[in-house]
């Protein structure tokens, strides 16, 4: 029986961008004491709506700018839409963003514990797991070594790792896999491929239109904030690629 795991019902994003550029705190605050701080606003999401099934593998296409990561950040609850409804039924591993939930200044073994914890992982567990995440990054030789160190696609690394130890019913991964060398985006995708066959939901933003294909059953086409078309993946990637 097909079961709705996330429903987003008429989603708005508005952000509010400064018209012009203040240099400092201290400016920014002198000018919103005087009234003088003037914004455009800027309609990132326009009236969205979809649902994602249990068991879909859900990619989201588009140009740049067209709201791909604003919707992934709403979805995994980093943003609050301004209008609008989301409903997620189960727990979410996201990557988002390269570098999120680190902290700089801890080495990578701190932040094995640190970001799991953040991903609601228990100290006993990550104790357990802690060689296989590091063995996955293949970063055994830094594990010492503060984070703030590490290139980005080490940083890539280890989130991916630490996020796919266990099975979420959501894996949500934006462009941080893009950063990674071609042996680590085959790794990567071998584990996605893995966690859909085990029953995980898979939510993937990607310019790889090659990984697209491979992975996802359903596809949204997002285009200046609304949704050019959605369904089929075959259909909308070859509808994209015209
Ligand atoms: N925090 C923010 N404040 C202001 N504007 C924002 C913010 N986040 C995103 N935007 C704007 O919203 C629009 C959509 O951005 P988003 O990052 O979602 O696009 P995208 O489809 O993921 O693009 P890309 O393919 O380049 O990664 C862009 O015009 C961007 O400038």
């Amino acid at each position: 029986m097909v079961e709705t795991i996330i429903n987003v019902e008429h989603v708005t994003m508005k952000f509010n961008l400064m018209e012009e550029k203040v240099d400092t705190l201290k400016e920014y605050v002198v000018k919103l004491i005087k009234g003088k701080l003037f914004y455009n606003e800027f309609i990132a999401l326009h009236d969205i709506s979809f649902t994602i099934d249990r068991g879909d593998i859900f990619g989201f296409i588009g140009f740049n700018g067209a709201g791909k990561s604003t919707m992934l950040k709403i979805l995994a609850e980093v943003l609050k839409p301004t209008q609008g409804r989301v409903t997620v039924k189960g727990s979410i591993a996201p990557l988002i963003e390269v570098g999120a939930g680190f902290d700089p200044e801890l080495t990578a073994k701190e932040n094995i514990f640190l970001n799991g914890a953040i991903l609601g992982h228990s100290k006993k567990f990550l104790e357990k797991h802690f060689d296989a995440i590091l063995d996955f990054a293949a970063l055994r030789d830094f594990v010492n070594v503060p984070v703030k160190n590490f290139s980005s696609g080490m940083y890539a690394r280890l989130g991916f790792a630490i996020a796919t130890e266990v099975r979420p019913d959501i894996l949500i991964v934006d462009e941080v896999l893009s950063v990674g060398d071609y042996k680590f985006q085959e790794k990567c995708e071998k584990r996605i491929q893995e966690m859909i066959n085990n029953g995980t939901t898979v939510i993937l933003v990607s310019h790889d239109i090659g990984m697209i294909r491979r992975l996802c059953n359903k596809v949204v086409w997002l285009d200046h904030g609304r949704i050019k078309d959605i369904g089929d993946t075959e259909r909308i990637c070859r509808m994209y690629e015209r």
